[in-house]
């Protein structure tokens, strides 16, 4: 169904326009205009990349990689990382942006090979999904990545981040998880990303246990 489509038969909502009120170099803030089901005219703000390929849809790629060795627990390699927007280091599953002519495939390879020098083989991509949709038109694949850690290639892997980037590779046994987790936010002033997050609770809950960790009512603090 298209936005512009009615619910159970009423008038849907539908963009109308979009004025840019900050260009930057990778980012774009406008104002968009859209129709409420009732016709009325309402804004809102809104960020872009300026950086989506012409014709794609999904700005890049976030890589799921699990790291298979003989003899070994299966690891989640995720990356621990300063982002300046929330002066903050992350927790983070591999990603980044598709370049003009690259497949989301390809894009999530490449960027797990830069931020953790693992080369990986890609098991399965979602469609594309979004990220943060009240804030922007930010998108991503989630694509599942299998790596062969006995590989030759896959020894001793060496990460190539851009300039710019200040990245940490960290390894997480995928039969606890979560629960390593919840360890590591205690140990280390880390935020972690909620895709990561989720997909630690979802792996939880299909073993049938309960997800929670912090008590009802609290409010974290800065
Ligand atoms: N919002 C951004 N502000 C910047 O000043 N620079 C940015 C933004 N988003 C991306 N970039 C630049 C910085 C690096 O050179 C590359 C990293 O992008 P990529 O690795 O593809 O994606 P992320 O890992 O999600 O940052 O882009």
């Amino acid at each position: 169904m298209m936005a512009s489509d009615g619910v159970n038969g009423t008038p849907g909502c539908r963009f109308i326009k979009e004025e840019t009120v900050y260009q930057g170099e990778w980012l774009s803030l406008g104002v968009t205009t859209y129709q409420d089901p009732q016709g009325q005219h309402r804004t809102w703000e809104t960020v872009r990349r300026t950086t989506r390929c012409d014709g794609y849809k999904t700005d890049g790629a976030t890589v799921v990689a699990v790291l298979k060795r003989a003899l070994h627990y299966d690891q989640l390699i995720l990356v621990q990382q300063f982002r300046p927007a929330i002066n903050a280091f992350t927790l983070e599953f591999p990603a980044g942006l598709c370049d003009a002519g690259e497949s989301v495939e390809d894009c999530a390879i490449r960027e797990l090979r830069e931020e953790t020098g693992y080369t990986g083989q890609v098991i399965s991509v979602s469609p594309t999904t979004c990220m943060d949709p009240g804030l922007s038109n930010s998108t991503t694949c989630l694509v599942t990545a299998q790596i062969d850690g006995d590989d030759i290639v896959n020894i001793r892997p060496k990460p190539h981040p851009e300039e710019g980037e200040f990245l940490k590779v960290l390894y997480f046994p995928m039969n606890e998880l979560l629960t390593r987790i919840n360890d590591f936010t205690k140990k280390e002033a880390v935020t972690v990303d909620s895709r990561v997050y989720m997909y630690a609770m979802a792996l939880q809950l299909s073993k049938g246990k309960d997800p929670v960790q912090r008590s009802p009512g609290r409010i974290d603090k800065k």
